[in-house]
């Protein structure tokens, strides 16, 4: 299946109702993979969130090339890649080429980021550009048309399970608000059955969440309940 290579595209490929939950396969048990990518799709997933670190951007490692690749074997679903990295022009090549379909790469770590986005759709992928907690969402005024996804981190990056920060929000209703921004909106970092509303509302578009889900008895069921939640927070945007 070809994948995405605009911000409507993605949309269309990934949202139900105005939404989607993109699990993080972060917080899943990498002992049993294939079997975890399965499950996951079986359970309803329309995206997958893959998160990469480098121990330089965030004090963590995770997963390179070779597991994206891995991946991308196990599934035709979007692959949304999000890039921890320090160096990110370094590897949205090799990520792309393993099957990324979305890079999402940070502000923080680039200057001027429209070169780079424009790079990653130079190879065929769409462009997301993310901000950490601290960084103010102003930063974003003069590249909001350059990005297809724009990703507002709820955590400070580097691990699953920590505390939803509600400065997300307000980033997130001015990003909604933008009437030059066309990004679809994503959330990242402790989005659960208490958050995902609230973030629904505020405009977020695409839910990822890593411990709600894989930390779930039943995957279907969890996602179900979460896009369920995310449904009625956007209704009442
Ligand atoms: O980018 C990330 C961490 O840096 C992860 O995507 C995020 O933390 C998801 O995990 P959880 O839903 O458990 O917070
Ligand atoms: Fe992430």
């Amino acid at each position: 299946m070809p994948g995405p290579t605009n911000a409507a595209e993605l949309r269309r490929l990934t949202l139900r109702n105005g939404v989607a939950v993109a699990p993080s396969v972060l917080a899943c048990d990498f002992g049993h993979l294939a079997d975890e990518i399965a499950a996951i799709e079986a359970a309803g997933a329309t995206v997958l969130h893959l998160d990469i670190m480098d121990g330089h951007f965030v004090p963590n490692l995770s997963i390179g090339v070779p597991v994206v690749q891995a991946i991308r074997r196990l599934t035709d679903l979007p692959l949304d890649v999000h890039l921890m990295l320090d160096n990110p022009a370094d590897y949205v090549e090799p990520f792309r080429k393993a099957g990324a379909d979305n890079l999402t790469v940070h502000a923080e770590v680039l200057p001027d980021p429209r070169p780079l986005l424009d790079r990653i759709r130079s190879l065929g992928a769409t462009a997301g550009l993310s901000i950490n907690p601290p960084t103010p969402v102003e930063v974003l005024e003069p590249v909001i048309e350059a990005a297809d996804l724009v990703l507002i981190m709820s955590v400070m990056p580097g691990f699953g399970g920590q505390a939803f920060d509600p400065v997300a929000l307000d980033k997130l209703r001015w990003l909604s608000d933008h009437p030059r921004c066309e990004a679809v909106l994503e959330v990242d970092g402790g989005v659960n059955e208490e958050t995902i509303a609230a973030c629904a509302k505020a405009g977020a578009e695409l839910l990822v969440a890593g411990t709600a889900v894989f930390g779930a008895e039943d995957y279907a069921e969890r996602m179900a309940e979460l896009a369920r939640l995310a449904e009625a927070g956007a209704d009442g945007a």
